[in-house]
């Protein structure tokens, strides 16, 4: 990880002078969409980049701790290695960039990477994710029991009720205690954007996220109905940019939710350069945060290297 986003005092002026023009931001969103894809081999190599960004995530009921071992696994390994070795990729160590679980199950997948001896970081969403309606005592606790467990990176979610309703200054409390409890783990701040209603809402909630010492700014927990847009997405990067041009410190971004194709994956990444530039293309500032996305860059790469996609047994582990 880079050199952490310190917190910094609450700046309400700049948080009351935010104004977000709507139209300018889907013009962007859809010219960055439009952008040329890369082919064949760069593209292999744009999937791959994809792939150490990925926080392969579970997050479902019914979560064990079996399948929680075969997500470390297939973390610690996503892509089959004979076609790594035909792309000469198999000595590089590549991985996910960390997987993603309930404060439950934070045990379960530090235990399996250890054994696996993998040194992958295990991230836990708390503070009453999805919804964040638990007392603020309760998400203090999460916080501190899932670093306790193991965790590295805590994914909290905001409180939108403060948001919805203009309390910046609690909001910046909630999350500066937030990032106590964290310690030394990195905090990545999950908007829920979705829920916000307007653009100067997600780059007002933005703002207050990174003043009160954030690492990462995340799109949605992905139990939103609207989760990871490119709009959206360009309002948080220009808030990171802004942020980053006024204070110095470099803020990551996490989209979130329904990220399901290689091809999304790529036009992420191009949106990640274009607006931040380069350095914002490495796993310390940027991630994609997704359960089921590596399944088909794994079957892209299969074609890649083969020139037919492959069948289920194929990939049994995708
Ligand atoms: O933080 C990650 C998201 O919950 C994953 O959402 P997804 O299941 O739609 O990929």
């Amino acid at each position: 990880m880079s050199a952490r986003n310190p917190v910094m005092h609450l700046d309400l002026e700049w948080v009351s002078k935010v104004r977000v023009n709507t139209q300018a931001v889907l013009k962007r969103a859809q010219q960055i969409q439009g952008c040329k894809v890369a082919k064949k081999q760069w593209q292999a190599a744009w999937l791959l980049k994809a792939v150490t960004c990925i926080d392969l995530t579970t997050l479902a009921g019914d979560d064990t701790p079996s399948n929680v071992h075969r997500l470390c696994m297939k973390a610690a390994q996503p892509i089959r290695h004979d076609l790594l070795k035909s792309m000469d990729m198999h000595d590089k160590g590549i991985t996910t960039a960390a997987v993603c679980v309930y404060p439950s199950r934070v045990a379960d997948a530090v235990k399996s990477l250890k054994a696996a001896n993998s040194s992958l970081p295990v991230a836990s969403v708390a503070t009453g994710f999805p919804a964040g309606q638990t007392p603020l005592k309760t998400r203090l606790e999460e916080v501190q029991m899932a670093v306790k467990d193991g965790a590295s990176e805590i994914d909290i979610v905001i409180n939108r009720t403060l948001a919805l309703t203009g309390q910046w200054a609690a909001l910046y409390d909630e999350i500066r205690q937030f990032r106590e409890a964290c310690g030394d783990a990195h905090m990545k701040t999950i908007l829920a954007v979705g829920e916000l209603g307007t653009f100067t809402n997600v780059y007002k909630a933005s703002l207050v996220s990174m003043m009160a010492g954030s690492d990462f700014i995340k799109t949605s927990t992905g139990k939103e109905s609207v989760n990871a847009t490119y709009p959206v997405a360009i309002v948080m990067v220009r808030a990171i940019r802004d942020y980053y041009l006024r204070t110095g410190h470099k803020v990551g971004f996490k989209p979130a939710g329904g990220i399901r194709t290689a091809q999304e994956s790529v036009v992420w990444l191009t949106l990640m350069k274009e607006e931040l530039g380069d350095e914002w293309l490495s796993p310390y500032l940027f991630r994609l945060g997704a359960s089921s996305l590596l399944t088909d860059i794994e079957r892209q790469i299969y074609h890649y290297v083969t020139g037919r996609y492959p069948a289920y047994h194929e990939l049994p582990m995708a």
